[in-house]
């Protein structure tokens, strides 16, 4: 007797689709196989589906506490939901206090409980006043260190900051010893402040402005000296959110020396040009900027060409008024998530022909392996049951009023989308059913590392 089975859908795995069934018990994978006849308490039929592993979101900002208004555990992790992601972790900044000592970590543990609907766990972050927490953030479970080299100030208190370069060389080797990974957010500082105030001086605020206030080579630099400090100091080293071929070119150089490095990048990234951001406004603004379509185009090459290690939302949402005006003003950060499988796989596989068990990876299992989640993000026997069925022949728009976000814009709206997710189901339990919406109770629990 199983808790649910999975009939006739086309199920990915690392090496290929097959047509099997899928027998779950005990939130486990338990069976796989041509026909499977036992009973269930439920049986899904995925005819001319996909079935795959939940997307594992390495990137997400849940500003629960402190800046709940901008998005909360429960409609963030809804949205993830109704989007295909079953794991997430959650980023150190935009709640307050910033996730930078044990004391904050324990405020995020406790407002998470019983409003995640699906699994989670924690970055802690490094800021220049905490060298002498990073132990016990590892200590209480933080899967993950974050520091931003690009310039991110705030006169409210526990808000996050950027290291100086001490700091990264300190918490470099301190994370080596703690035997864990720096995850890095890449741009020159110096020269990003100063174009941008430069450009707001001289009232050049146009979408196409705000993208050279960030040129590539500021993030080709700022990756140049991460890697250099982490061969340094023997520190593993994730660079977030890349936006470059030029910074993955670097990447991947660093990697073939012997560099422990791995590199994300993002769906909006792929799914919107500089030009589009110019007609679609703030809501598309985030930082790194969303590259020229002549840079997007080498930027594709390497996702296809399997250069980027997986990909990841950067959910960083914020309330409406945030997003107004021009955009150097406007708050830097794109909601969505909820959109972020489908419409990679619709870009990717449907358009562009990546096979779709490398999609597969590049959502669930290189993200999965490179934050020790080894019984998450694949689709095999003993694995966590977080399981995925996209319909590759449904179409639809993404519309406001479907949103799950606590703030219900996104850069996606209006948009059509050529495939979608029809179910969620972590750990066996069915999470989200395009029929009826979000199902059942929060049922997420805390991710915990396996060394
Ligand atoms: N404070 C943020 O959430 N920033 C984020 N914003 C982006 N990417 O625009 C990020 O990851 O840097
Ligand atoms: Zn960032
Ligand atoms: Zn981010």
């Amino acid at each position: 007797m199983y808790d649910l089975i999975i009939k006739n859908g086309n199920v990915v795995f690392r090496d290929g689709v097959r047509k099997v069934d899928i027998g779950v018990k005990n939130e486990k994978i338990t069976c796989i196989a041509e026909e499977i006849t036992n009973e269930a308490k439920e049986v899904i039929d995925a005819s001319g589906q996909y079935v795959m592993p939940g997307m594992v979101d390495t990137h997400v900002h849940i500003s629960e506490p402190g800046r709940t208004e901008w998005e909360g555990f429960e409609t963030g992790s809804k949205a993830m939901a109704a989007g295909g992601t079953t794991s997430y972790v959650e980023m150190p900044l935009n709640a307050l206090p910033a996730t930078i000592n044990k004391e904050a970590l324990d405020l995020k543990l406790d407002a998470a409980v019983n409003q995640n609907y699906v699994d989670y766990g924690f970055y802690g972050g490094l800021v220049p006043e905490n060298l002498d927490k990073l132990e016990e953030l590892a200590d209480a479970g933080v899967l993950a260190f974050k520091c931003f080299l690009s310039d991110i100030t705030s006169d409210i208190p526990g808000d996050f900051t950027n290291v100086d370069d001490y700091t990264m060389y300190k918490g470099m080797q301190k994370i080596a010893e703690l035997d864990g990974i720096l995850c890095i957010h890449a741009e020159n500082p110096s020269v990003t402040s100063k174009l941008t105030e430069e450009m707001i001086k001289e009232g050049r605020t146009s979408a196409a402005e705000y993208v050279d206030s960030r040129p590539i080579f500021t993030e080709v630099d700022a990756v140049q000296r991460a890697i250099l400090f982490a061969k340094e100091t023997g520190c593993k080293l994730h660079l977030v959110h890349i936006s470059s071929s030029e910074a993955v070119q670097v990447i991947l150089k660093a990697r073939l020396e012997g560099l422990d490095v791995t590199v994300e990048s993002c769906p909006h990234y792929f799914a919107m040009t500089a030009e589009q951001v110019a007609e679609i406004g703030p809501k598309a603004k985030c930082q790194p900027p969303i590259r020229k379509a002549k840079d997007q185009a080498k930027l594709w090459d390497e996702l296809l060409n399997g250069n980027i290690d997986w990909l990841t939302s950067d959910h960083s949402p914020c309330t409406e008024d945030l997003k107004q005006g021009n955009i150097f003003e406007a708050w830097g950060g794109i909601s969505g998530v909820q959109n972020n499988v489908d419409l990679m796989f619709d870009l990717a596989v449907k358009q562009r022909g990546l096979a779709v068990e490398k999609f597969v990876d590049l959502i669930a299992f290189n993200p999965a392996g490179r934050f020790n989640l080894p019984y998450k993000g694949e689709i095999a026997v003993s694995k966590d049951a977080d399981i995925i069925l996209l319909d590759p022949n449904q179409s639809y728009v993404v519309r406001r009023e479907d949103l799950y976000y606590k703030n219900k814009h996104s850069a996606y709206e209006g948009r059509k989308i050529d495939c979608r997710v029809t179910k969620t189901i972590v750990r066996g339990n069915i999470v989200f059913d395009l029929q009826k919406g979000i199902v059942g109770k929060p049922i997420g629990k805390l991710l915990s590392a396996v060394k």
